[in-house]
C-alpha cells in the first residue's frame, strides 16, 4: 500500500457510499451535501464530512491501454478498471480513523496524478462517490448508508457531453464512440443493477432539495447523537418513505421512493 500515509485518529467515520450513472449528478449531491452542512468552506484539514471519487482507484494503464483510452476505445465503466483491493484498503484505514494520501485523477491524460495527492483527515462523515461503488460486495457492505442518484440517460448523455469536450480535453466523436461503445452497456449491465442495494435514492441528483434536505438532516442527528448508533453505525429504527405516493413502503427500485435510515 505504497500510496497510503496512515497516521492514528479516534475519529471513527460514518461512511456513506453515492452510487449512480455517469453525469447524474453525485459529485453535485456530494457538495450540496456539504454545503449545507457548512463544510465546503472550511479547512479541509478541519472538516468533519469530507468527500472522495472512486476515480482515485482507477488502476494504472499500460501504453496501449492508454493508447486506445485516448481515443475512447478503453473501457473505463467496467469493474476490471478499478483497483478493488486498493479501495478496500484505503476505505478501512479510513473507517479505522486514520489519516490517508489518495492520488488525484487527471481525465485528459487517463492516469492518477501522484504529483497532486489528496489527503484526507480523519473526518466524522465520509462519502465516497462513483459508478461502481456499490458493485463490489465487500466494499458495499462498508457503507453504513447508500445513496443511489438516479437522473435519466438523456440527461446524462446531454451533461457528459459539454463536460467531457469542456473539462476533460475530449473531442464530440470521442466522447459519442466512447458512451455508445461501453459507457452505456456498463451502465445497464454494471451500474444500475446496484440501484436495489440503496438505502435512498435520489431522483434528479442535486435538484432534489427535498431528499438532500432529508440526506442532511440524517448526517446532522448521527453528529449530534453518535453514541446512539451502533458499531454498524445505523439507529436500529427504520423508516420508509415514499415520496411518489405517500404510503410508507418503500421499494429501492423504484426511482421516486426513499428509504431513510433514521
Ligand atoms: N441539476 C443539474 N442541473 C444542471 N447541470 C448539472 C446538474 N447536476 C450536475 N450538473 C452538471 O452535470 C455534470 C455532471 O455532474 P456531476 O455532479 O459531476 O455528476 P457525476 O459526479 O455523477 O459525474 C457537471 O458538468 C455538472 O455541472
Ligand atoms: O480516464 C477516464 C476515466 C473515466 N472516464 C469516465 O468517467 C466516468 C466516471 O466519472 P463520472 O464523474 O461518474 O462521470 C465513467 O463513465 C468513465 O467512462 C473517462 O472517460 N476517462
Amino acid at each position: 500500500m505504497e500510496q497510503l500515509n496512515k497516521t492514528q485518529s479516534q475519529r471513527l467515520p460514518f461512511l456513506i457510499g453515492v452510487a449512480g450513472g455517469t453525469a447524474s449528478g453525485k459529485s453535485s449531491v456530494c457538495t450540496k451535501i456539504m454545503e449545507q452542512l457548512g463544510q465546503a468552506e472550511m479547512d479541509h484539514t478541519q472538516r468533519q464530512v469530507v468527500a472522495i471519487s472512486q476515480d482515485s482507484f482507477y488502476r494504472e494503464l499500460t501504453p496501449t491501454e492508454k493508447a486506445k483510452a485516448q481515443r475512447g476505445m478503453f473501457n473505463f465503466d467496467h469493474p476490471d478498471a478499478f483497483n478493488e483491493d486498493l479501495m478496500y484498503e484505503t476505505l478501512q484505514c479510513i473507517l479505522k480513523g486514520n489519516k490517508v494520501e489518495i492520488p488525484s485523477y487527471n481525465y485528459c491524460t487517463n492516469s492518477l496524478d501522484f504529483e497532486n495527492m489528496l489527503v484526507i483527515y480523519p473526518a466524522d462523515v465520509v462519502l465516497f462517490e462513483g459508478i461502481l461503488v456499490f458493485y463490489f460486495p465487500k466494499i458495499r457492505d462498508l457503507f453504513h448508508m447508500k445513496l443511489f442518484v438516479d437522473t435519466d440517460s438523456d440527461t446524462r448523455l446531454a451533461r457528459r457531453v459539454p463536460r467531457d469536450i469542456n473539462e476533460r480535453g475530449r473531442d464530440l466523436d470521442a466522447v459519442l464512440t466512447q458512451y455508445m461503445t461501453f459507457v452505456k452497456p456498463a451502465f445497464e449491465e454494471f451500474c444500475s443493477p446496484t440501484k436495489k442495494f440503496a438505502d435512498v435514492i435520489i431522483p434528479r441528483g442535486a435538484d432534489n432539495t427535498v431528499a438532500i434536505d432529508l440526506i442532511v438532516q440524517h448526517i446532522r442527528d448521527f453528529l449530534n447523537n453518535r453514541s446512539l448508533y451502533g458499531s454498524t453505525g445505523n439507529m436500529s429504527l427504520f423508516m420508509n418513505l415514499d415520496l411518489s405516493s405517500g404510503s410508507s413502503g418503500a421499494m429501492a427500485g423504484d426511482s421516486a421512493c426513499m428509504r431513510i435510515l433514521c
